[in-house]
């Protein structure tokens, strides 16, 4: 079953409702440009919502290994997922004993990786358009096409411009396991709407094997 992560988580009824779509990932943001962007304190309260539920994963763009420290001494987080810095992720990994998911900006085959390491999951995308703010969350997608003869080095997920409307043919166009939204689930920039939180996973299910 294709798992799904519902990122930039930042309300309560976001979060309320990927947990009870069955969401496998609540994603929060810790980068302050982002519209999405919550403070360990918020994550830290929203999180305590449900002890149980599914794994946390934070983001970061080019941390350092102190900030992600501080934010972890606010929040749990159960993986990192992590935009550049890709010379500090053997780091991270060592200093937390968490997952690191390193995110790539995907245009062309060439962009593709040809291995998991120094991370242990990575996140396919579209890389920012120019003059974004943000590495990721743009609601842009890449042309799937380019991953048809590529070979995952290990664990990887789709992400990028993703809907309800389109997630199912992105997974059987791709075969990807997981995938990844934070735009296409919001009624308004940074808004999360549960309906569309609730249809995105709905759709992701009914595609995946
Ligand atoms: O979501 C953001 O605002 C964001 C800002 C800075 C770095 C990463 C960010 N999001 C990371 C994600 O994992 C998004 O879900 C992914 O980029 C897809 O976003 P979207 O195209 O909006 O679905």
């Amino acid at each position: 079953m294709t798992q799904v992560k519902i990122c930039g988580i930042n309300d309560p009824a976001g979060f309320d409702a990927a947990v009870e779509a069955g969401a496998d990932w609540l994603g929060f943001v810790f980068f302050p440009p982002s519209p999405r962007y919550v403070t360990p304190e918020t994550a830290a309260a929203l999180s305590a919502r449900t002890a149980g539920g599914p794994p946390r994963v934070g983001l970061f763009v080019e941390p350092t290994v102190e900030a992600i420290g501080n934010v972890l001494t606010h929040v749990r987080l159960d993986a990192l997922q992590i935009y550049g810095a890709i010379d500090a992720l053997a780091a991270i990994r060592a200093a937390f004993g968490l997952p690191v998911w390193r995110a790539i900006g995907i245009s062309a085959p060439s962009d593709l990786p040809s291995t998991v390491q120094p991370a242990n999951r990575l996140v396919l995308e579209a890389k920012a358009p120019a003059g974004a703010s943000r590495p990721g969350g743009n609601a842009t997608t890449f042309d799937w096409s380019v991953l048809s003869g590529w070979t995952a080095p290990g664990p990887w997920m789709l992400a990028g411009g993703l809907t309800p409307e389109t997630v199912a043919t992105a997974i059987r166009q791709t075969g990807a396991p997981a995938v990844d939204v934070s735009s296409g689930v919001e009624r308004s920039k940074g808004v999360k709407d549960p309906a569309l939180i609730r249809a995105f996973i709905a759709a992701a299910r009914s595609a995946g094997g």
